[in-house]
């Protein structure tokens, strides 16, 4: 049998010492959280829900099925002031379930407009649907306009200037994303809380702090 040595009265030591900051931590005022219904909206095979299995499960299948119907999601973003608890329904893309979605975004306080860069057509799909918000959604909806499958930038048919633009125009929140490599994944639900919680403080403080989204880029990502 070894002899006993100095290392386990010191390991001891660290033990109670960590169970010191443990009790401090527990003593912190509860974080804030605000619930925020979001609604993914865009063609079929855009990639909304390979966006959202990214955000929450950290994962991209080459293949992913259809949805039908609508899918129900829960997520929370974490940021200075608290938090956001994103209750998330993507809907199916498919035209024989376009008339359900009314349904989902009367109520919603942000949406997420998705377009394929390879695919021209979804692009003029998402402005239908980013007038159809304007016109029917709640009239304080944050709206994000994302540019999906940025991977395939080499076979591109919609130019970032001219997303870019329609986004600026419209007052939406404007990247481009890759549910497949990892970009801007994270990033676009983070600037959509940001934007509720300064529109909260707006709401309850009469402040309104102006934040430029583009800051938020590269800061997180999901994927670490
Ligand atoms: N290369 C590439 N493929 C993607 C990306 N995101 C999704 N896909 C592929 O695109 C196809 C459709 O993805 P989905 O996530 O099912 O698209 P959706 O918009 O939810 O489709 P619906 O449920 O029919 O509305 C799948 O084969 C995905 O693997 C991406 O960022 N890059």
């Amino acid at each position: 049998m070894s002899k006993p040595t100095l290392d386990q009265p010191q390991l001891f030591v660290v033990i109670m010492m960590d169970e010191i900051v443990l009790q401090e931590t527990n003593v912190q005022t509860p974080e804030k959280i605000f619930p925020s219904k979001l609604i993914l909206l865009g063609e079929s095979s855009v990639g909304k829900s390979s966006l959202l299995l990214r955000l929450i499960n950290r994962q991209f299948y080459n293949y992913q099925e259809s949805t039908i119907g609508a899918a129900f999601f829960t997520h929370t973003i974490h940021l200075d002031n608290g938090a956001v608890k994103f209750e998330i329904w993507d809907t199916a893309g498919q035209e024989r379930y376009n008339s359900l979605a009314p349904m989902y975004y009367r109520s919603a306080q942000a949406a997420i407009i998705v377009y394929d860069i390879t695919n021209k057509d979804t692009f003029e799909r998402a402005k239908y649907w980013v007038k159809e918000l304007q016109i029917n959604a709640n009239s304080g909806i944050i709206i994000a306009l994302a540019g999906n499958k940025l991977d395939l930038n080499t076979i591109r048919s919609v130019e970032t200037d001219e997303s870019r633009t329609f986004a600026h125009e419209n007052g939406l929140i404007f990247m481009e994303t890759s549910a497949k490599t990892c970009v801007n994944v994270t990033e676009i639900f983070k600037a959509i809380a940001e934007k509720q919680q300064n529109n909260a403080t707006l709401n309850t403080a009469g402040k309104f702090q102006i934040r430029n989204t583009e800051e938020l880029n590269g800061t997180l990502s999901c994927c670490k």
